[in-house]
C-alpha cells in the first residue's frame, strides 16, 4: 500500500510516479475524487523493515515526526473517484491516536501533495469514528448521529469502574475524587472494538464501553420520556397504560381493604402517613378533612403540605350504596401546558413563586412551602403539579407587588383545570383498583348521599420510582 509521506523517499518516489501515471490517464472528470481517511487499530509490535531501513510499528506521523511509543493505529488515506469507479490507496501513518491538530496538518499536507500530482480532490470523508485528544478532554467523533462527544480526562478518571475504584457489590465509589489531579491526562488512549481504553500516568487502566458513553451523552440535560398529555377527548386514544400517562387499573379479588392492600404490595409498599397506612374513607369525619364527608371535592392533588407529596394514590371503592360520588380525574400537565401556551407569564409566576400549604388537625400541623408547578431541575420539563385550593395557608410568601398577578395566574390555572374538556368523570366499582400519579393527575369527587366506602393508600414517590427503575420502566 501507499507511502508514509516525506521520510521514506524511495517509496515516496515510486508511489508518486504510479499516482502520476494513473492521473495522467484520466479525463478531467475522472480525476474528480474524494479523499477518504480511516483509522484502523493495530496489534502492538515492532519489526525491522529492510526495505525502509527502519523499525516499523512505532508511532510515525511522517513529516510530523516519529517517536518511540508503540503504534496502535494505522491512519490510512485513499482516493476514490466521484464520477467513475476507482480506488487508490495513497499512504498510511502509524499513530497512537492522532490529535485534531495533527489530523488537520496531515490532511492539508496530503491534499496539497495529491493536487500537485494532478487529482481534483472535491471532498474528504472520514470513514470511522475517531478519537481526538485535547489539552484537558478528549472527543469521540460521531457518537450521537453527527455530533461528537467530549469528555474531560478528569471526568473519565473519576468515573473509572474498575474493581479498585468502584465496589460492584455495594455499587459505591471507592475512589476519592479529591485525590485526582485537575490536570490529569492519559498516558495512552485508544478506541478499539467499541471500547475506550485509557492508561493513566500511574499505569492505572480505565475501560469504557462506547455505548455507555453514548447513552450518558444522550441523557445530558435533555428532556426524557415526555409523557403524552390528555384531555377527555384524547384520553381514549392513549394506548400506553402506564401510570405516568394515564390512570391505571388493576383487578382485585374481592371488595375489601385487605384485597386492596394485596394489590398494592404486589409491586410496591404502602406509605404510612397521619391518615394511617391503608385508609377507609367514608362520611364519619374520623379524620379532620372534607374527604371524610359527603361534600363534592374539586380536582386537587393530595399532600401539598408535605415536603414530598405522595407519589401514587390508590383508590378502591368497596361500597357504593349511594347517589353521586363519581370520581373526577384531570391531567394536571395538560392543564399546565394549555396555560403556558396562552399565558406564559402566568406559567412563570406559578413555577417561580413558592406558596405555603397546610394540614391542621388536633395535635397536628403540617406545612410546606413549594411552587404550584415544579420543573425538573435539569431538563426543565414538567415534574410536579401541587394544586389544592382547599389546603392553602396564609399567602405571605409573595412580594406585595406581585400578589394580584399571582392570584390571577393561580385562578387561570384553576379555570383550565375546571374546563369540561379536561374533566374526566368515571364511576369506580368494587373490584377495580385505581392507581393515580399524584404528581400529575388531579382527582376529585362528586357530592353524594347514602353509603359509600373508599379504601386505598398512598405510595411514596421514591417507592414507586424505585419500582419503575427496578423494572427498567421510563420515568419523566
Ligand atoms: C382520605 N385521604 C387520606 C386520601 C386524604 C385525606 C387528606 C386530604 C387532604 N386535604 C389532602 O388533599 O391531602
Ligand atoms: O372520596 C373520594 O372519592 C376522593 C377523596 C379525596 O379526594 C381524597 O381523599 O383526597
Amino acid at each position: 500500500m501507499g507511502k508514509r509521506i516525506s521520510f521514506a523517499s524511495r517509496i515516496f518516489q515510486k508511489v508518486e510516479s504510479i499516482l502520476k501515471c494513473r492521473a495522467k490517464a484520466m479525463s478531467q472528470k475522472e480525476k474528480q475524487c474524494a479523499l477518504l481517511f480511516d483509522e484502523m487499530s493495530l496489534k502492538k509490535g515492532v519489526e525491522y523493515s529492510e526495505k525502509l531501513d527502519l523499525v516499523e510499528g512505532v508511532k510515525d506521523l511522517g513529516f510530523l515526526g516519529r517517536s518511540n511509543i508503540f503504534g496502535t493505529h494505522a491512519l490510512v488515506f485513499m482516493l476514490r473517484g466521484i464520477f467513475c469507479k476507482w480506488n487508490i490507496p495513497v499512504c498510511y501513518f502509524i499513530s497512537s491516536g492522532v490529535t485534531g491538530t495533527e489530523m488537520k496538518d496531515m490532511l492539508v499536507e496530503c491534499i496539497k501533495w495529491l493536487q500537485a500530482i494532478g487529482f481534483d480532490i472535491r471532498t474528504t470523508v472520514c470513514d470511522q469514528r475517531c478519537l481526538s485528544l485535547y489539552e484537558n478532554y478528549l472527543e469521540l467523533d460521531r457518537v450521537e448521529g453527527d455530533t461528537s462527544a467530549k469528555f474531560h480526562y478528569f471526568w473519565l478518571r473519576d468515573h473509572c469502574r474498575c474493581p479498585k475504584c468502584y465496589n460492584h457489590v455495594t455499587n459505591q465509589i471507592n475512589n476519592d475524587v479529591k485525590t485526582i489531579p485537575f490536570n490529569i491526562r492519559p498516558k495512552f488512549c485508544e478506541e478499539v472494538e467499541g471500547k475506550l481504553n485509557i492508561t493513566w500516568p500511574d499505569e492505572h487502566k480505565t475501560e469504557y464501553d462506547i455505548n455507555l458513553l453514548k447513552k450518558l451523552i444522550s441523557t445530558r440535560a435533555k428532556p426524557q420520556n415526555v409523557p403524552v398529555h390528555w384531555d377527555v377527548e384524547t384520553l381514549k386514544s392513549i394506548t400506553d397504560n402506564s401510570i405516568t400517562s394515564k390512570e391505571y387499573f388493576e383487578n382485585s379479588d374481592e371488595p375489601t381493604l385487605e384485597a386492596t392492600e394485596k394489590v398494592v404490595r404486589h409491586t410496591t409498599r404502602v406509605s404510612k402517613t397521619i391518615f394511617g397506612e391503608m385508609w377507609e374513607v367514608n362520611n364519619n369525619l374520623e379524620v379532620q378533612d372534607t374527604a371524610y364527608t359527603t361534600v363534592g371535592l374539586d380536582a386537587h392533588t393530595d399532600n401539598t403540605y408535605f415536603s414530598e407529596a405522595s407519589g401514587l394514590m390508590v383508590f378502591h371503592l368497596i361500597e357504593r350504596n349511594c347517589k353521586g360520588g363519581k370520581t373526577l380525574l384531570v391531567d394536571g400537565f395538560n392543564a399546565i401546558s394549555n396555560l403556558k401556551r396562552v399565558d406564559r407569564d402566568a406559567f412563570n409566576l406559578l413555577t417561580t413563586n413558592p406558596i405555603e400549604s397546610q394540614y391542621i388537625a388536633t395535635d397536628t400541623h403540617f406545612t410546606s412551602v413549594e411552587p404550584v408547578i415544579k420543573l425538573h431541575p435539569v431538563t426543565k420539563q414538567l415534574l410536579q403539579i401541587r394544586y389544592n385550593h382547599y389546603d392553602r395557608a396564609y399567602l405571605n410568601t409573595i412580594p406585595f407587588d406581585s400578589i394580584m398577578d399571582y392570584y390571577k395566574a393561580y385562578i387561570k390555572l384553576g379555570e383550565e383545570i375546571k374546563k369540561p374538556s379536561n374533566e374526566y368523570w368515571l364511576q369506580l366499582e368494587p373490584g377495580t383498583v385505581l392507581f393515580l400519579d399524584n404528581w400529575r393527575i388531579l382527582h376529585g369527587r362528586g357530592e353524594y348521599s347514602g353509603n359509600r366506602m373508599l379504601t386505598g393508600c398512598y405510595v411514596t414517590r421514591r417507592d414507586w420510582t424505585c419500582a419503575a427503575n427496578r423494572e427498567g420502566l421510563p420515568l419523566y
